[in-house]
C-alpha cells in the first residue's frame, strides 16, 4: 500500500486528491496538511474533503506527518511547493507536483532537486490535455511554420491566480518547439489599441477569468480559408485528481528524476 499525502488539504484541488486517493486501489491517505494557522487542523480529513470519516487527523505541517507517507501530492502555491519539495528531499519521499506560476528559477530548483528524490511535475494531470499536447505536437509540425496563424485562449474560475494558466504556456511551448520557435521570443500576451496587423509567427495567448470554469483551453491555427481547433474542456477537478493519484503509483520504486506526465502516459 503507498501512503499518500496531501499539501493544500482544505483547498480545491487538495480535496480532489482525497477523494481521488479514496477511489483508487493501493493507495491511501496517511497525512493531510494544511496551513499552520488554519482551525482546520484537528479535524478528520475525509470529512473535511466529503468522503466521509477515514481516520486521519489534519496536521499543521509535513514535519507532523514524517512517518506516515511515502509520496506527497502538492497543488498549493509556487513558494509553498519549493519548500515542501526540500523536505522532501530531505526525508526521502517521492513528489507529485501539480502546482503552476512557477517562473524559470523556480524551475531550475526542481531540476536541480530532482538529482535526489524522484518528482512528478505537469500543469495538467488530466490524460484529456497531455493527449493534446501530443496532438498538437503533430499538428504544428503538419501546418508548418509559413501560413497559420497560432493563438491559445484558455478560461478558469474566479479564484484562480496565476496567468496565462500553466496548461497553456506547455501548449504554447509544445508548438513552438514544433515549430523551431523559441516561446520567449515569439509569445504575446493578450492585444489592445491600435496594434498594427498581426505579424506572422506570433504566439498570442488569450485569458478568461469567470465564475465556476473548471479549465477550458483551444489552440486555434488559422489561415485564409480554414481553422483548425483543439479543445479540451475540464469539467471536475476529479479528472486532474485521479492522474496526480496514478503518478503517485508510478513513481513506486523511483529514487530520483524529473517527470511530467507524458512520461507515465507513454506520450513521449
Ligand atoms: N496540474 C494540474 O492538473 C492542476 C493544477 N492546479 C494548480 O494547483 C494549484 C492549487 O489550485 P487550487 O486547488 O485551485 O487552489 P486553492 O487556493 O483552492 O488551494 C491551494 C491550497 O494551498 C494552501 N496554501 C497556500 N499557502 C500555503 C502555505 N503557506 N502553507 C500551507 N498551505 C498553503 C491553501 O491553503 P488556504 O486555503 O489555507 O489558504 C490552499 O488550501 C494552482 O497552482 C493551480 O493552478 C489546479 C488544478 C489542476
Ligand atoms: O487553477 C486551476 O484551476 C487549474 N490550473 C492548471 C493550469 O494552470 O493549467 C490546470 C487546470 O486547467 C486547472
Amino acid at each position: 500500500m503507498i501512503k499518500v499525502a496531501v499539501t493544500g488539504a482544505a483547498g480545491r484541488m487538495g480535496k480532489a486528491n482525497i477523494e481521488a486517493i479514496q477511489m483508487t486501489e493501493n493507495v491511501e491517505l496517511g497525512a493531510a496538511i494544511v496551513e499552520p494557522t488554519s482551525t482546520l487542523i484537528g479535524a478528520d480529513a475525509g470529512e473535511m474533503a466529503g468522503v466521509g470519516k477515514l481516520g486521519v487527523t489534519i496536521k499543521g505541517s509535513l514535519a507532523d506527518a514524517v512517518d506516515d507517507f511515502d509520496v506527497l501530492i502538492d497543488f498549493t502555491a509556487p513558494e509553498v511547493t519549493l519548500q515542501n519539495v526540500d523536505f522532501c528531499v530531505e526525508n526521502g519521499k517521492q513528489i507529485v507536483i501539480g502546482t503552476t506560476g512557477l517562473n524559470d528559477e523556480q524551475k531550475a530548483i526542481l531540476q536541480d532537486r530532482s538529482s535526489k528524490a524522484a518528482i512528478v511535475f505537469a500543469p495538467n494531470m488530466s490524460v484529456g490535455v497531455n493527449l493534446c499536447f501530443k496532438l498538437l505536437e503533430v499538428a504544428a509540425q503538419a501546418l508548418g511554420n509559413d501560413d497559420y496563424d497560432i493563438e491559445v485562449i484558455e478560461a478558469h474560475h474566479r479564484h484562480k491566480v496565476d496567468s496565462p494558466s500553466g496548461t497553456a504556456l506547455r501548449m504554447g511551448e509544445v508548438v513552438a518547439d514544433a515549430l523551431g520557435r523559441d516561446l520567449k521570443e515569439c509569445a504575446v500576451y493578450g492585444r489592445e489599441g491600435i496594434t498594427g496587423a498581426r505579424p506572422r509567427g506570433e504566439i498570442g495567448f488569450e485569458t478568461i477569468r469567470a465564475g465556476d470554469v473548471v479549465g477550458d483551453h483551444t489552440v486555434l491555427f488559422a489561415t485564409e480559408g480554414e481553422r483548425i481547433e483543439i479543445t479540451h474542456k475540464a469539467s471536475n477537478r476529479l479528472t486532474f485528481a485521479k492522474g496526480a493519484v496514478r503518478a503517485c503509483k508510478w513513481l513506486e520504486g523511483k529514487k530520483s528524476g524529473l517527470f511530467d506526465m507524458q512520461d507515465i502516459l507513454g506520450l513521449k
